[in-house]
């Protein structure tokens, strides 16, 4: 594609006999947060290896229009990434660990301070890395990943172990940044957070790309539901399929609206059965919902 930063096509993995990637294809817009979700095995973390080459595969990846392989890393140097455990010289300062890694070039304090003052680091930067905790040691990992302003971030799992305002400050950073042009790739087992971040979708079962799709198209596709709260929940439930409804779960009891369903209707039905209703409440479809429709789609697919 022509706006393509990264693209990845036919990448295929095997660790010994055992083939872990089949044929993923996937793109990832300039400007673009792209979330790359799937269950635990599935192989997020080794597309990300792949692309960093950082494992060998077979296909063709190529960043900013160039070839990346064995023999070509050149476009690697503008690539920031964190994948798995960040590696950390623990003898050293935060501050001289971002030294080391930084670009040396007139903007080098400039970009280290910029980007701990961004993940909240800067009173820690002198001390050893060895006495920082595990959620510190991550967000130093994140900065390592951003202090060269590179034009792709790929971060796998990036808010593991962060704390609720250490995520909140890493979710602006990415912001601010994927607004001046920067592209990321992020993989998460935390929906609600890549679901307020990341503009395209890419899941992944095992092994393969079974879905590529934009957050929005995601959440417009979602569905609606009523949940109901009464202590009469068998009653009610009877009473709801006989009217019609489509009741999908018990406890909460959780009606799915279709188009053609009337709130104030589905109340009535049950209120003319004497169901005493204690609350009432609308609640929307999300990623996470998402995700597990589409992974039971693929089980019944091949059961
Ligand atoms: N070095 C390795 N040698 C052999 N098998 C491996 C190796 N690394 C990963 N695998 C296997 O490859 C498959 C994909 O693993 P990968 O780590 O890419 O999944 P993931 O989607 O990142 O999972 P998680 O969400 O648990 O991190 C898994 O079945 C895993 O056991």
């Amino acid at each position: 594609m022509e706006n393509s930063v990264l693209s990845v096509r036919h990448l295929t993995k095997a660790y010994g006999h055992r083939q872990v990637l089949h044929n993923v294809n996937f793109d990832c817009q300039r400007g673009h947060v792209v979330g790359l979700v799937g269950a635990n095995g599935a192989g997020k973390t080794t597309i990300m290896k792949a692309v960093l080459n950082l494992v060998k595969f077979q296909g063709v990846v190529t960043i900013n229009g160039q070839r990346v392989g064995f023999n070509h890393h050149r476009e690697l140097t503008h690539v920031g990434s964190l994948v798995e455990a960040p590696g950390l010289y623990p003898y050293l300062t935060g501050r001289a660990n971002l030294e080391l890694f930084a670009d040396a070039t007139a903007t080098q304090a400039q970009r280290i301070q910029e980007v701990s003052r961004a993940l909240e680091i800067e009173t820690v930067l002198d001390c050893d890395v060895k006495t920082y905790s595990v959620g510190l040691k991550q967000k130093l990992g994140i900065a390592l990943a951003l202090v060269n302003q590179p034009s792709l971030v790929i971060l796998d799992e990036p808010m593991k172990g962060l704390d609720p305002q250490a995520t909140k400050a890493l979710r602006e950073l990415i912001v601010k940044r994927q607004a001046a042009g920067t592209t990321f790739l992020i993989s998460s087992h935390i929906l609600d957070e890549l679901q307020r971040i990341a503009e395209d979708l890419v899941v992944i079962n095992q092994g393969r790309v079974i879905c590529n799709t934009s957050m929005r198209e995601v959440l417009a596709q979602n569905q609606h539901f009523l949940v109901i709260k009464t202590l009469q929940e068998d009653q009610a439930v009877s009473i709801l399929r006989i009217a019609g409804y489509r009741v999908v779960a018990r406890h909460p009891l959780r009606v799915k609206l279709r188009g053609k369903d009337v709130v104030a209707q589905i109340l009535r039905t049950l209120t003319d059965h004497n169901i005493m209703i204690d609350d009432v409440r609308h609640e929307d479809g999300d990623l996470e919902q998402f995700f597990l429709h589409m992974l039971d789609q693929q089980e019944a697919q091949h059961a």
